[in-house]
């Protein structure tokens, strides 16, 4: 495996807080137009794992390059920047705001004029807002809810407000996109059809890191995974390496 083929490279994560040592040595490697899975029990170090490669939490040490590149996760701009978008488990949209705006403002971070320009705006930045109007409609048509733009965000049902976050990452033009238990709260139709989106976007090109507690979900749709369990690293691989792993299936399936 070449370097080029690497979208996202990290290595040696150790972050504590106080005593706990919430990550220990987590490395993983994620291929490019791939989808890459992260489980684990409840505190296994999931989100605290998320929050570090995007700028949240301040990691202890860590490498971290994305598409070659060197990037410091010291804060959330500067990673979004780098080309990483994420979305959170618990769903943060602009409330108010309609389904298009929302994505809108997905969109505003990576163009010259800002909010400010597009208020106060000139002829260029006049056209730049139409243009980031007409690619904010084309993504929600991307995510299936095209017939929603108008929608005031949290009147959606809970599964579209969750295509909608998805849509509102993707106008950032991210070269990752990191989902926080996109899954949570769906039913089994919805689950589908969420696979089914996640797959027609790395298809297209953009590489997927996914944090998920259904266990069937990431078996299904990733292309590998790592399971941590305490802060460590159980069992890394592809899914059917991980499901016949001895670890995997006493530490993690067993308390189930
Ligand atoms: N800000 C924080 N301050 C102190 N401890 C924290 C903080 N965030 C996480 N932890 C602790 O770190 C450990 C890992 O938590 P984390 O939320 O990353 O796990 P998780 O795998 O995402 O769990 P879940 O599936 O429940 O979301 C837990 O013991 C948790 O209590």
């Amino acid at each position: 495996m070449t370097q080029e083929n690497i979208m996202l490279s990290i290595k040696g994560v150790n972050k504590s807080f106080g005593g706990l040592k919430a990550l220990q040595n987590v490395s993983l490697e994620v291929k490019k137009d791939t989808i890459y899975g992260l489980i684990g029990p409840n505190g296994a170090g999931k989100t605290t794992f998320f929050n570090v490669i995007t700028g949240l939490y301040e990691p202890d040490s860590g490498e971290f390059v994305l598409n070659g590149a060197h990037y410091e996760p010291t804060a959330v701009h500067e990673v979004a920047k780098s080309g990483i978008a994420r979305t959170f488990q618990n769903i943060r949209l602009f409330g108010n705001m309609t389904a298009l705006e929302n994505v809108m403002v997905g969109r505003h971070v990576r163009t010259k004029g800002g909010v400010l320009g597009s208020i106060f705006g000139s002829k260029a930045v006049k056209k730049e807002e139409a243009d980031i109007k007409a690619r904010a409609m084309e993504l929600l048509n991307y995510v299936g809810i095209g017939q929603y733009h108008d929608y005031v965000a949290r009147n959606l049902a809970y599964g579209l407000q969750r295509r909608l976050e998805i849509a509102r990452a993707l106008a950032t033009d991210p070269k990752l996109l990191a989902l926080d238990e996109p899954a949570a709260g769906m039913n089994s139709t919805e689950k589908l059809d969420l696979t089914k989106l996640l797959r027609k976007i790395s298809d297209d090109g953009t590489t997927i890191l996914i944090i998920e507690h259904d266990v069937k979900l990431i078996m299904e749709l990733c292309d590998e995974m790592t399971v941590l369990n305490y802060g460590e690293i159980l069992v890394q691989g592809k899914p059917d390496h991980v499901r016949h792993d001895e670890g995997f299936i006493s530490a993690y399936l067993g308390g189930h």
